[in-house]
């Protein structure tokens, strides 16, 4: 599902964030993505979203390699891979219902399309009844599902979720993960990048960690492994 093949990236300034990373991510798993601050993992992240490129060696999504399609078919890449921030990113001025139905705009689904599927990925995430609310009524919990729900409304094999309990409280956290474990259940890719000690140590699921730009370990069912 995701292929790194000899990937690395030396940002302008030298410094080499990711060195030779080779990865396998197979269709259905659910991979946290752990390390020190300034390991590469958000550079990885943003490589697999295609914010930034590598400056060595390739990615493959879903069969297709992505380093080199033209910068204009990226949008269409929003259709294999779902996206999730710490900080959620909803459009202020719009409900819960427009955040997530924009997402379906932007890759021309049909108002007919929008009208059927936007609350039935709602009542997914359990937000039926905020369809109208705006962001700033709803908790960081109910903002973060509304970030999920725009994310998977396109149906991606792949849903990357960058510190997404980063913002949330404990029990929060793990209605999330309850959440996105749902989601990993129905065949989507998960991939976390995440400092959640508890939640990694707890999930026992795929741990890749990476220190200085390399990976040191890669588990099958994993913990954190570190202290902070
Ligand atoms: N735009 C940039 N220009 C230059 N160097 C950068 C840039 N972005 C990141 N780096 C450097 O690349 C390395 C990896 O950074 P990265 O942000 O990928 O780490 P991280 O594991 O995501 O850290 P954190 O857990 O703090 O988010 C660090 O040394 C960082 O300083």
């Amino acid at each position: 599902m995701i292929v790194l093949k000899n990937v690395s990236k030396r940002y302008k300034s030298d410094v080499m964030a990711l060195s030779n990373i080779n990865l396998k991510i197979d269709k259905g798993e659910f991979v946290f993505l752990v390390g020190p601050s300034g390991a590469g993992k958000s550079t990885l992240v943003k490589m697999l979203l295609k914010e930034i490129e590598p400056t060595q060696g390739r990615i493959i999504i879903d069969n297709q390699n992505i380093t080199n399609i033209h910068r204009r078919k990226v949008p269409y890449l929003r259709r294999k891979i779902g996206v999730v921030f710490q900080d959620f990113r909803l459009l202020p001025n719009n409900t819960v219902y427009e955040n997530v139905a924009f997402a379906m705009e932007i890759v021309e689904a049909t108002p007919k399309e929008i009208r059927r599927n936007v609350p039935t990925i709602l009542s997914l995430v359990g937000l039926s009844k905020k369809a109208k609310s705006y962001p700033e009524q709803l908790s960081g919990g109910e903002q973060q599902r509304v970030s999920i729900a725009r994310a998977i409304i396109n149906n991606p094999p792949v849903l990357i979720a960058d510190e997404p309990t980063g913002n949330l409280d404990p029990e929060t956290s793990w209605e999330i993960m309850r959440l996105l474990r749902q989601i990993n259940r129905r065949g989507t890719t998960v991939v976390m990048a995440t400092h959640a000690k508890d939640i990694v140590d707890m999930m026992q699921q795929r741990v890749i960690a990476l220190e200085n730009g390399l990976i040191v370990r890669d588990e099958k069912r994993g913990g954190y492994g570190y202290e902070d």
